[in-house]
């Protein structure tokens, strides 16, 4: 059998009045590995994922499984990608498993179930995020970085093919943050996802990136293992900042920033 993988061909789309992503593809992307994207503001990240998820207009080919996703009606689409937006809704009227659950129970395969399987498996996932506590806890009760957490969990619970977090760590403590990452990391194992993940944190990236791609004005301007993508150069390019990428006293890679690029 083989491996199932996601391949982007001359993707082109974006909004009214600005097409943000022009021809653009993408290296194959393998299941079981995590993609992060990176790249300075207004960059594309966004629209890229909102494209995969089927949420903006696009051309081009997104083939998953000798499919086009961008051909599929949507309730196929939905049983196969799940997008975490950057933004999170509010003044939702329910617990945080309440909201796990429904995000569960609206999974085209996953209506029919008994009650007591699907609050088992959200009870898990909100575990494996260290925030069972947290499972009566009314949404509006929760701190930003608890609803990001609550977020994810209505994310990955669903188990898809194709898993879009769009920056999933920006409100986390350096703790949850590390919770996140390992989680989505094993997952992505596990289930043979695919996951593609925003971040802005260039060491996040080198730490739980199997490939970075960096984009620039809606073009690739990097793409391959963390440490080929994300170098003195490339980040002198793409953001404008002097910047060094050393090894630690641990042997880890990280990113040290000595200030703007003139
Ligand atoms: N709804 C919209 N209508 C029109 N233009 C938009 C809309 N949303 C985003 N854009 C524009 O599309 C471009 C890409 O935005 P996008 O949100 O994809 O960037 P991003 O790389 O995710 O940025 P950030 O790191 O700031 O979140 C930007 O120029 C932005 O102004």
């Amino acid at each position: 059998m083989t491996e199932r993988s996601l391949a982007i061909n001359g993707l082109t789309c974006g909004y009214p009045k600005h097409e943000v992503l022009k021809e653009l593809s993408l290296p194959r992307i393998c299941a079981g590995s995590v993609t992060v994207m990176i790249g300075p503001n207004a960059a594309g990240k966004t629209t890229l994922l909102r494209a995969i998820a089927g949420l903006l207009p696009a051309r081009g080919e997104v083939n998953f499984d000798g499919r086009n996703l961008l051909a599929l009606a949507p309730t196929e689409l939905a049983g196969l990608v799940t997008y975490m937006p950057q933004v999170l809704p509010q003044g939702v009227a329910l617990t945080t498993i309440e909201a796990v659950i429904t995000a569960l129970r609206v999974a085209p395969d996953r209506r029919g179930d008994s009650d007591a399987a699907v609050h088992a498996e959200a009870a898990a996932v909100l575990n494996r995020l260290n925030i069972g506590h947290l499972s009566l806890t009314p949404l509006d009760e929760l701190s930003g970085g608890q609803r990001q957490l609550v977020s994810l969990a209505q994310a990955i619970v669903r188990r898809p093919a194709v898993l879009l977090l769009d920056e999933p760590t920006s409100a986390l403590d350096p703790r949850h943050q590390i919770d996140v990452m390992s989680a989505v990391r094993e997952i992505a194992i596990e289930d043979g996802m695919i996951v593609m993940v925003v971040l802005h944190d260039l060491n996040l990236a080198l730490a739980w990136a199997d490939t970075v791609v960096l984009l620039v004005d809606g073009k690739i301007a990097a793409a391959g293992p963390p440490e080929e993508a994300i170098t003195s150069a490339t980040l002198e390019t793409a953001y404008r900042v002097r910047a060094r990428v050393e090894r630690c006293s641990q042997g880890r890679l990280q990113v040290i920033y000595d200030g703007k690029s003139v």
